[in-house]
């Protein structure tokens, strides 16, 4: 029997998150002061009613809604030091939370238009990151993905853009933005460079759109891991009596350990799942797919790491084992190279858990 861990005990334990918009995180009393700076208009002029305002409006039941509140967190992050701050609180927050290693995303091309170059908003965010990590005395390791706009067509240098950055704090890349009507296919030219470059890339696939934009995502851009990939479930047929029957795509990404970035409260507000109860990723987990857990935004949902895996410990019974589970598979999805990952996984979230579970 699985006792069900605390709140505080989730948030103690050792948390790994693949799946974080920067301009998806911001505190709701920056976004006003940076507004304030610039002068942007904002929906509410308190930080409570502007966090409320931001995740009332995210929970429309549709994509292309929740994505209109990011209007005002780009709109505010358009300079180096507003970049730099965001960035830098981003770290605090998720170190507090008791988050250990974290691919934050966020679309350079959105940043440009008061004049900075892509260049320079990468070097802004990397700088806030590295004072970040600073801040929480190294007990957190933080890396970049560069996303690329799916209806825009600057795919190929956003990628190029990441590649060069290999080395200085950019572990990855990633598409976003509506997905009906914008397959991952317009793309083609940038995933294959990715590829000759030997680059990791995740793909936003099967929030808004079904198992087409899935299998595109897989085989023909060859995406290491999927963005949310809830639809999936798809592909899976649970019959009376309980015997399951997986389509060939389905089994093709639980063979291949094809990672899945799923966020439960976001799925729920963009409508990609009934409740968080009904959520895929309870079946998907007890099929033992390479299921992992994410925040996704947390200003839009109003989560963190620590909320995201409490209420899956309430829905679906976890215990610490699963949370280990969840972490260890996100952490051997990260495109940090090997002997880093396993050194987290051996000198950080097993001795963590084994604490835990010893009180
Ligand atoms: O869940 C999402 N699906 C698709 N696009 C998203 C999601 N969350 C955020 N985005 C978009 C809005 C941001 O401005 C952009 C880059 O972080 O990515
Ligand atoms: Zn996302």
């Amino acid at each position: 029997m699985n006792p069900r861990p605390s709140r505080d005990v989730v948030r103690r334990a050792p948390k790994v998150l693949l799946h974080d918009h920067l301009d998806g995180g911001l505190r709701p009393a920056t976004v006003l002061e940076l507004a304030r700076e610039v002068g942007h208009e904002l929906p509410a002029d308190d930080a409570e009613s502007l966090g409320r305002w931001f995740a009332e409006s995210a929970d429309s039941g549709s994509l292309v809604r929740y994505l209109e509140t990011f209007d005002h967190t780009v709109g505010v992050m358009q300079t180096a030091p507003a970049l730099t701050r965001v960035a830098r609180e981003c770290v605090e927050d998720l170190a507090a939370d008791g988050v250990v290693y974290a691919e934050i995303r966020y679309a350079p091309e959105q940043h440009v238009t008061n004049g900075l170059t892509l260049d320079e908003v990468v070097a802004a965010v990397q700088e806030g990151f590295d004072q970040g990590v600073e801040a929480a005395g190294g007990t957190i390791v933080v890396r970049q993905l560069l996303t690329a706009m799916r209806h825009a067509a600057r795919s190929m240098e956003i990628a190029q853009l990441a590649v060069s950055w290999r080395d200085r704090g950019v572990a990855g890349f990633d598409i976003a933005g509506a997905e009906a009507g914008f397959p991952p296919t317009r793309h083609l030219d940038a995933f294959e460079y990715l590829q000759r470059e030997n680059f990791h890339f995740t793909i936003h696939a099967g929030e808004a759109f079904g198992l087409p934009s899935i299998w595109q995502a897989i085989q023909w851009c060859g995406a290491d891991r999927l963005g949310h990939g809830v639809r999936i479930i798809d592909d899976i047929t649970v019959h009376d009596g309980g015997k399951v029957e997986l389509g060939l795509l389905a089994s093709y990404v639980r063979d291949k350990r094809i990672p899945l970035e799923m966020a439960p409260a976001s799925n729920v507000q963009t409508g990609a799942a009934p409740s968080i109860a009904e959520h895929p990723i309870g079946l998907l987990t007890k099929l033992r797919f390479r299921v992992t857990v994410n925040t996704d935004n947390r200003l839009m949902s109003q989560t963190s790491m620590t909320s995201e895996m409490h209420a899956l410990v309430e829905a679906f019974d976890y215990g610490l084992d699963d949370l280990r589970w969840f972490t260890i598979n996100a952490m051997k999805s990260a495109f940090l190279p090997f002997d880093e990952r396993l050194a987290i996984i051996d000198g950080v979230i097993k001795p963590g858990y084994a604490e835990l579970a010893a009180r």
